[in-house]
């Protein structure tokens, strides 16, 4: 099968973080499954116009803002497909099924619609993942301070944490790892540990972060639920698609006050990186909160900080 089928697809999320699927219509392959709003790129046309177009003509909106997202490929009986997943952030107008298939919004970790499109369920997973991952920073805080640093965050709705401490002794290590595991799973938030996928599972959190060197020299995807990994270049973005981990971090975007003189990527940089790629990528080095929007414009999925993440 030589041909690839390019489709522009959306994910028209509300600031509640709900979420849109639709249900294919009578008559197409796979009718009655669910999948985000989107169809078939036309010769000549970019992703990003397919999807104006194709929103405008399923369910009757027009798009304001959507950013590039995801980029998957999938091989069906029928048709091996490309799809172009966008993040559609502002739109005029009410969706409405205008080819008469039903809609449905969904909050993401908890889709109650089924069967999704094969193609879709890592998708969700992608989804689910929080647009900020916070990176702890208890050497330079104190570790007190910073758990009621935490706390704070917590209660302002971070879910995603990174445990990141070099210089901690190993029962140093060990205790703070655990704390934090029991403080975010109190908000529901999910724990990466950096580099030591043993200390992940002895302190019960989710997944572990690896390293740019472990992510080159692992030949497989460690057996926990999440997986993220350190990225500097194409190569190593590259590892983690060929890994199937969850998600990269790609440093440094702008100049940081912890690698004073490193060249930094820049936001086209990045955005070169990342194009196309598979998984989510979450923009670290130098950004703050206030960057979320032009991370997004970039392609990536979020912004990952240190000290950002624990200001009062
Ligand atoms: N729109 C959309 N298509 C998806 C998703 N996941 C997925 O595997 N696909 C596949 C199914 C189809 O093979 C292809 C989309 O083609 P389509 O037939 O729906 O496109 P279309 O709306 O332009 O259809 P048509 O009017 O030309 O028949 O992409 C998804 O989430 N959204």
């Amino acid at each position: 099968m030589t041909n690839v089928l390019e489709v522009a697809a959306a994910v028209m999320q509300r600031s509640d973080g709900e979420f849109l699927l639709a249900e294919r219509p009578v008559g197409k392959p796979y009718a009655g499954w669910w999948e985000f709003p989107g169809g078939k790129i036309e010769a000549g046309e970019s992703p990003y116009h397919a999807l104006v177009r194709e929103l405008h003509e399923e369910l009757g909106i027009d798009v304001d803002v959507a950013h590039p997202w995801l980029t998957r490929v999938y091989t069906y009986p029928h048709a091996k497909v490309r799809l172009h997943f966008f993040r559609v952030v502002s739109w005029h107008g009410e969706p409405h099924g205008k080819e008469n298939q039903r809609l449905s919004w969904q909050y993401p970790g908890a889709v109650n619609v089924t069967p999704l499109l094969p193609a879709n369920g890592p998708v969700l997973r992608s989804l689910n993942l929080p647009p900020v991952c916070a990176i702890t920073h208890a050497a330079e805080l104190g570790v007190e301070p910073f758990m009621e640093r935490l706390q704070a965050a917590l209660q302002q709705g971070v879910k995603l944490i990174q445990v990141r401490e070099k210089a901690m002794d190993a029962a140093t290590l060990r205790a703070f790892s655990a704390e934090v595991v029991r403080q975010a799973h109190a908000y529901g938030a999910r724990v990466v540990i950096n580099s030591d996928t043993a200390l992940a599972r002895e302190v019960g959190a989710d997944g572990v972060q690896l390293n740019s060197a472990q992510l080159m020299a692992l030949a497989a995807r460690p057996e926990v639920e999440l997986v993220g990994a350190s990225c500097h270049d194409r190569q190593e973005l590259e590892r983690v698609v060929e890994l199937e981990l969850d998600f990269a971090l790609l440093s440094p975007v702008l100049p940081t006050q912890s690698h004073p003189g490193a060249p930094a990527l820049g936001w086209e940089g990045f955005a070169r990186l990342v194009r196309d790629l598979p998984m989510p990528v979450y923009a670290l080095g130098g950004v703050s909160r206030a960057d979320m929007d032009e991370a997004w414009q970039h392609g990536a999925h979020g912004i990952a900080m240190l000290r950002g993440a624990w200001q009062a």
